[in-house]
Protein backbone atom coordinates (compact mmCIF):
# COMPACT_ATOMS: atom_id res chain seq x y z
CA UNK A 1 0.00 0.00 0.00
CA UNK A 2 1.30 2.89 -0.87
CA UNK A 3 1.16 6.28 1.39
CA UNK A 4 2.29 9.61 0.77
CA UNK A 5 1.63 13.26 1.20
CA UNK A 6 -0.64 14.50 -1.21
CA UNK A 7 -3.43 17.34 -1.20
CA UNK A 8 -6.60 15.65 -0.99
CA UNK A 9 -9.73 17.82 -2.30
CA UNK A 10 -13.59 15.90 -0.81
CA UNK A 11 -16.81 16.68 0.38
CA UNK A 12 -18.31 16.51 4.07
CA UNK A 13 -21.85 15.92 4.09
CA UNK A 14 -22.17 19.78 5.75
CA UNK A 15 -23.30 22.46 2.94
CA UNK A 16 -21.25 24.82 4.07
CA UNK A 17 -18.11 22.56 3.86
CA UNK A 18 -18.49 21.16 0.75
CA UNK A 19 -14.80 20.40 -0.22
CA UNK A 20 -12.22 20.84 2.36
CA UNK A 21 -8.58 20.52 1.64
CA UNK A 22 -6.35 17.93 4.02
CA UNK A 23 -2.17 17.15 4.29
CA UNK A 24 -3.07 14.33 6.53
CA UNK A 25 -0.06 12.42 8.30
CA UNK A 26 0.93 9.79 6.22
CA UNK A 27 -0.25 7.14 9.10
CA UNK A 28 -3.93 8.31 8.93
CA UNK A 29 -4.13 9.16 5.25
CA UNK A 30 -6.30 6.69 3.25
CA UNK A 31 -8.60 5.57 6.20
CA UNK A 32 -9.67 9.10 7.21
CA UNK A 33 -10.25 9.94 3.49
CA UNK A 34 -12.14 7.17 2.68
CA UNK A 35 -14.04 7.36 5.85
CA UNK A 36 -14.97 10.94 5.16
CA UNK A 37 -16.06 9.75 1.48
CA UNK A 38 -17.80 6.80 2.75
CA UNK A 39 -20.08 9.30 5.31
CA UNK A 40 -20.81 12.00 2.20
CA UNK A 41 -22.44 9.02 0.40
CA UNK A 42 -24.11 7.33 2.98
CA UNK A 43 -25.98 10.35 4.34
CA UNK A 44 -26.86 11.86 1.14
CA UNK A 45 -30.47 11.21 0.61
CA UNK A 46 -30.36 11.08 -2.97
CA UNK A 47 -27.85 8.16 -3.54
CA UNK A 48 -30.15 6.01 -4.86
CA UNK A 49 -32.88 8.45 -6.31
CA UNK A 50 -31.38 10.33 -8.67
CA UNK A 51 -28.64 9.34 -10.45
CA UNK A 52 -28.74 12.47 -12.56
CA UNK A 53 -27.64 15.05 -10.33
CA UNK A 54 -24.16 16.32 -12.51
CA UNK A 55 -25.09 20.12 -14.50
CA UNK A 56 -23.27 19.67 -17.42
CA UNK A 57 -22.47 22.37 -19.76
CA UNK A 58 -20.42 22.27 -23.17
CA UNK A 59 -18.90 25.96 -23.82
CA UNK A 60 -17.33 26.91 -26.76
CA UNK A 61 -14.03 29.88 -27.31
CA UNK A 62 -13.96 30.35 -31.38
CA UNK A 63 -10.55 31.73 -31.95
CA UNK A 64 -8.82 28.89 -30.36
CA UNK A 65 -11.37 26.38 -30.88
CA UNK A 66 -11.10 25.34 -26.99
CA UNK A 67 -14.14 23.91 -25.42
CA UNK A 68 -14.74 25.32 -21.57
CA UNK A 69 -16.56 22.31 -19.52
CA UNK A 70 -18.39 23.81 -16.95
CA UNK A 71 -20.10 20.95 -13.65
CA UNK A 72 -22.03 21.43 -10.38
CA UNK A 73 -23.36 19.17 -8.32
CA UNK A 74 -26.87 20.57 -8.83
CA UNK A 75 -28.60 18.22 -6.08
CA UNK A 76 -26.48 19.82 -3.22
CA UNK A 77 -27.58 22.74 -1.81
CA UNK A 78 -25.01 25.19 -2.41
CA UNK A 79 -24.79 23.56 -5.92
CA UNK A 80 -20.85 23.66 -5.95
CA UNK A 81 -19.54 24.13 -9.60
CA UNK A 82 -16.44 23.87 -11.47
CA UNK A 83 -15.20 25.14 -14.42
CA UNK A 84 -12.56 22.94 -16.94
CA UNK A 85 -10.03 24.91 -19.20
CA UNK A 86 -11.73 28.05 -18.89
CA UNK A 87 -10.54 30.83 -21.46
CA UNK A 88 -9.41 34.12 -20.73
CA UNK A 89 -11.60 36.29 -23.81
CA UNK A 90 -14.95 33.81 -22.55
CA UNK A 91 -14.73 34.01 -18.41
CA UNK A 92 -17.37 37.06 -18.44
CA UNK A 93 -19.47 34.78 -20.36
CA UNK A 94 -18.83 31.83 -18.27
CA UNK A 95 -19.19 33.56 -14.76
CA UNK A 96 -22.52 35.22 -16.30
CA UNK A 97 -23.96 31.58 -17.01
CA UNK A 98 -22.51 30.10 -13.47
CA UNK A 99 -24.55 33.52 -11.95
CA UNK A 100 -27.86 32.66 -14.15
CA UNK A 101 -27.88 28.38 -13.35
CA UNK A 102 -27.56 29.91 -9.60
CA UNK A 103 -24.18 27.79 -9.10
CA UNK A 104 -21.00 28.66 -6.98
CA UNK A 105 -18.19 28.15 -8.49
CA UNK A 106 -15.17 26.63 -6.40
CA UNK A 107 -12.72 25.38 -9.10
CA UNK A 108 -10.71 26.78 -12.05
CA UNK A 109 -9.20 23.77 -13.71
CA UNK A 110 -6.64 23.18 -16.02
CA UNK A 111 -6.00 20.04 -18.05
CA UNK A 112 -2.14 21.51 -18.80
CA UNK A 113 -0.04 24.60 -19.46
CA UNK A 114 -2.10 26.44 -22.73
CA UNK A 115 0.24 27.06 -25.80
CA UNK A 116 -2.41 28.73 -28.11
CA UNK A 117 -4.84 30.44 -25.24
CA UNK A 118 -4.56 32.04 -21.88
CA UNK A 119 -6.08 30.38 -19.22
CA UNK A 120 -9.10 32.23 -18.19
CA UNK A 121 -7.75 31.09 -14.58
CA UNK A 122 -6.50 33.69 -12.97
CA UNK A 123 -8.97 36.82 -13.92
CA UNK A 124 -11.92 34.34 -12.80
CA UNK A 125 -9.94 34.31 -9.00
CA UNK A 126 -9.66 38.39 -9.36
CA UNK A 127 -13.92 38.49 -10.22
CA UNK A 128 -14.49 36.06 -7.83
CA UNK A 129 -12.28 35.48 -5.10
CA UNK A 130 -12.92 32.74 -3.34
CA UNK A 131 -11.96 30.10 -6.65
CA UNK A 132 -9.16 28.07 -6.38
CA UNK A 133 -7.35 27.25 -9.47
CA UNK A 134 -6.07 23.59 -10.02
CA UNK A 135 -3.41 22.34 -12.08
CA UNK A 136 -1.63 19.31 -12.44
CA UNK A 137 1.82 19.23 -9.76
CA UNK A 138 3.85 17.55 -13.04
CA UNK A 139 3.05 20.81 -15.23
CA UNK A 140 5.48 23.33 -12.98
CA UNK A 141 3.04 25.67 -13.27
CA UNK A 142 1.72 28.36 -10.46
CA UNK A 143 -1.97 27.58 -9.16
CA UNK A 144 -3.58 27.07 -5.90
CA UNK A 145 -3.14 23.52 -5.84
CA UNK A 146 -1.98 20.70 -7.47
CA UNK A 147 -3.17 17.47 -8.19
CA UNK A 148 -1.41 14.14 -8.88
CA UNK A 149 -2.75 11.01 -10.47
CA UNK A 150 -5.12 9.48 -8.26
CA UNK A 151 -6.39 12.56 -6.20
CA UNK A 152 -10.30 13.38 -6.87
CA UNK A 153 -11.58 16.86 -6.50
CA UNK A 154 -15.02 16.68 -5.13
CA UNK A 155 -17.32 19.22 -5.82
CA UNK A 156 -20.69 18.13 -3.58
CA UNK A 157 -21.04 14.49 -3.92
CA UNK A 158 -19.25 14.26 -7.20
CA UNK A 159 -15.46 13.93 -7.86
CA UNK A 160 -13.34 14.41 -10.77
CA UNK A 161 -10.36 11.55 -10.83
CA UNK A 162 -6.81 12.68 -12.23
CA UNK A 163 -5.04 10.19 -14.57
CA UNK A 164 -1.57 11.00 -15.68
CA UNK A 165 -1.84 11.88 -19.20
CA UNK A 166 1.64 13.01 -20.53
CA UNK A 167 2.98 13.81 -24.31
CA UNK A 168 1.08 16.86 -25.65
CA UNK A 169 2.39 18.14 -22.61
CA UNK A 170 4.98 16.55 -19.68
CA UNK A 171 2.06 18.10 -17.10
CA UNK A 172 -1.11 17.19 -19.26
CA UNK A 173 -4.15 14.85 -16.51
CA UNK A 174 -7.16 13.69 -17.87
CA UNK A 175 -10.29 14.08 -15.64
CA UNK A 176 -12.81 11.56 -15.03
CA UNK A 177 -16.26 12.08 -13.04
CA UNK A 178 -16.99 9.28 -10.28
CA UNK A 179 -20.01 9.80 -7.43
CA UNK A 180 -19.19 7.12 -5.81
CA UNK A 181 -21.88 4.33 -5.46
CA UNK A 182 -24.18 6.51 -7.72
CA UNK A 183 -22.14 6.02 -10.89
CA UNK A 184 -22.54 8.48 -13.27
CA UNK A 185 -23.63 6.86 -16.25
CA UNK A 186 -21.64 7.08 -18.94
CA UNK A 187 -18.70 8.28 -17.11
CA UNK A 188 -17.06 11.23 -18.96
CA UNK A 189 -13.44 11.92 -19.50
CA UNK A 190 -11.89 15.55 -19.75
CA UNK A 191 -8.85 14.42 -22.24
CA UNK A 192 -7.59 17.96 -22.81
CA UNK A 193 -5.64 18.08 -26.03
CA UNK A 194 -4.29 14.31 -24.98
CA UNK A 195 -7.05 12.60 -26.98
CA UNK A 196 -9.22 15.03 -29.34
CA UNK A 197 -12.10 13.81 -31.46
CA UNK A 198 -10.35 11.48 -34.63
CA UNK A 199 -7.00 12.94 -33.34
CA UNK A 200 -4.63 13.75 -30.60
CA UNK A 201 -2.47 16.78 -29.24
CA UNK A 202 0.68 17.61 -30.95
CA UNK A 203 3.45 16.23 -29.11
CA UNK A 204 6.45 18.60 -30.87
CA UNK A 205 6.82 21.02 -27.75
CA UNK A 206 6.22 21.67 -24.16
CA UNK A 207 8.12 18.17 -23.35
CA UNK A 208 5.78 16.48 -25.81
CA UNK A 209 6.39 12.92 -26.17
CA UNK A 210 4.27 10.56 -29.11
CA UNK A 211 6.22 7.40 -27.46
CA UNK A 212 4.84 8.70 -24.08
CA UNK A 213 1.42 10.18 -25.67
CA UNK A 214 0.68 6.50 -27.41
CA UNK A 215 0.94 4.93 -23.98
CA UNK A 216 -0.63 8.09 -21.94
CA UNK A 217 -3.88 6.88 -24.15
CA UNK A 218 -3.94 3.46 -24.57
CA UNK A 219 -3.14 3.15 -20.36
CA UNK A 220 -5.20 5.72 -19.33
CA UNK A 221 -8.30 6.64 -21.56
CA UNK A 222 -8.57 3.86 -23.97
CA UNK A 223 -8.88 1.35 -20.13
CA UNK A 224 -11.99 3.32 -19.60
CA UNK A 225 -15.55 1.56 -20.09
CA UNK A 226 -16.39 1.98 -23.98
CA UNK A 227 -19.21 4.11 -23.53
CA UNK A 228 -17.19 6.66 -21.11
CA UNK A 229 -18.04 9.99 -23.08
CA UNK A 230 -15.09 11.94 -24.60
CA UNK A 231 -14.63 15.79 -23.85
CA UNK A 232 -11.59 16.84 -25.58
CA UNK A 233 -9.94 20.71 -24.85
CA UNK A 234 -10.34 21.52 -29.10
CA UNK A 235 -12.05 20.66 -31.92
CA UNK A 236 -10.94 21.97 -35.06
CA UNK A 237 -13.40 19.88 -37.46
CA UNK A 238 -16.91 20.38 -35.97
CA UNK A 239 -17.20 17.71 -33.32
CA UNK A 240 -18.48 18.10 -29.60
CA UNK A 241 -18.67 14.23 -28.02
CA UNK A 242 -17.12 11.06 -28.51
CA UNK A 243 -16.68 7.70 -26.96
CA UNK A 244 -13.82 5.46 -25.84
CA UNK A 245 -15.07 2.81 -27.70
CA UNK A 246 -15.49 5.30 -30.95
CA UNK A 247 -11.94 6.36 -30.43
CA UNK A 248 -10.47 3.37 -30.07
CA UNK A 249 -12.23 1.82 -33.56
CA UNK A 250 -12.08 5.25 -35.44
CA UNK A 251 -9.13 7.47 -33.91
CA UNK A 252 -6.68 7.75 -37.24
CA UNK A 253 -3.56 8.01 -35.12
CA UNK A 254 -4.28 6.14 -31.79
CA UNK A 255 -6.18 2.86 -33.02
CA UNK A 256 -2.91 2.08 -35.34
CA UNK A 257 -0.21 0.38 -33.64
CA UNK A 258 3.00 2.72 -31.73
CA UNK A 259 5.52 3.06 -34.61
CA UNK A 260 2.86 3.72 -37.45
CA UNK A 261 1.31 6.38 -34.54
CA UNK A 262 4.93 8.29 -34.13
CA UNK A 263 5.37 8.21 -37.26
CA UNK A 264 2.44 9.96 -38.64
CA UNK A 265 3.21 12.31 -35.24
CA UNK A 266 5.98 13.06 -36.70
CA UNK A 267 5.06 14.25 -40.26
CA UNK A 268 2.27 16.34 -39.15
CA UNK A 269 3.83 19.38 -40.17
CA UNK A 270 1.75 21.65 -38.17
CA UNK A 271 2.61 25.31 -37.96
CA UNK A 272 3.17 26.77 -34.12
CA UNK A 273 0.12 28.04 -32.38
CA UNK A 274 -0.08 31.81 -33.16
CA UNK A 275 -0.46 32.78 -29.61
CA UNK A 276 2.35 30.24 -27.93
CA UNK A 277 5.02 32.79 -27.07
CA UNK A 278 2.63 34.42 -25.42
CA UNK A 279 -0.26 31.87 -24.25
CA UNK A 280 2.87 29.14 -22.38
CA UNK A 281 4.48 32.10 -19.97
CA UNK A 282 1.25 33.66 -18.85
CA UNK A 283 -0.20 29.88 -18.05
CA UNK A 284 2.78 28.66 -16.16
CA UNK A 285 1.67 31.71 -13.78
CA UNK A 286 -2.53 30.23 -14.32
CA UNK A 287 -2.83 33.60 -16.79
CA UNK A 288 -3.15 36.26 -13.96
CA UNK A 289 -2.46 34.11 -11.22
CA UNK A 290 -0.35 35.89 -8.17
CA UNK A 291 3.08 34.70 -7.39
N1 LIG B 1 -3.67 26.82 -35.34
C1 LIG B 1 -3.80 26.96 -33.92
C2 LIG B 1 -3.05 25.87 -33.19
C3 LIG B 1 -3.47 24.51 -33.57
C4 LIG B 1 -2.73 23.51 -32.71
O1 LIG B 1 -1.52 23.37 -32.81
N2 LIG B 1 -3.47 22.85 -31.82
C5 LIG B 1 -2.88 21.99 -30.85
C6 LIG B 1 -3.71 22.04 -29.60
S1 LIG B 1 -3.55 23.60 -28.81
S2 LIG B 1 -1.76 23.35 -27.92
C7 LIG B 1 -2.76 20.56 -31.30
O2 LIG B 1 -2.23 19.76 -30.57
N3 LIG B 1 -3.24 20.23 -32.49
C8 LIG B 1 -3.16 18.88 -32.97
C9 LIG B 1 -3.70 18.79 -34.36
O3 LIG B 1 -3.60 17.69 -34.92
O4 LIG B 1 -4.23 19.78 -34.88
C10 LIG B 1 -3.23 28.28 -33.44
O5 LIG B 1 -2.50 28.93 -34.18
O6 LIG B 1 -3.49 28.63 -32.30
FE1 LIG C 1 -2.30 22.14 -25.67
Amino acid sequence: MMLSFRCFLFSTSSPSSYFSIFLPKPHSFLPFTFSQKLGSYTTSSSAQSMPSKLLFRQLFEKESSTYTYLLADALHPEKPALLIDPVDKTVDRDLALVKELGLKLVYAINTHVHADHVTGTGLIKTKVPDVKSIISKASNAKADLFVEPGDKIYFGDIFLEVRATPGHTLGCVTYVTGDGPNQLQPRMAFTGDALLIRGCGRTDFQGGSSDKLYDSVHSQIFTLPKDTLVYPAHDYKGFTVSTVGEEMLYNPRLSKDKETFKNIMQNLNLSYPKMMDVAVPSNMVCGLQET
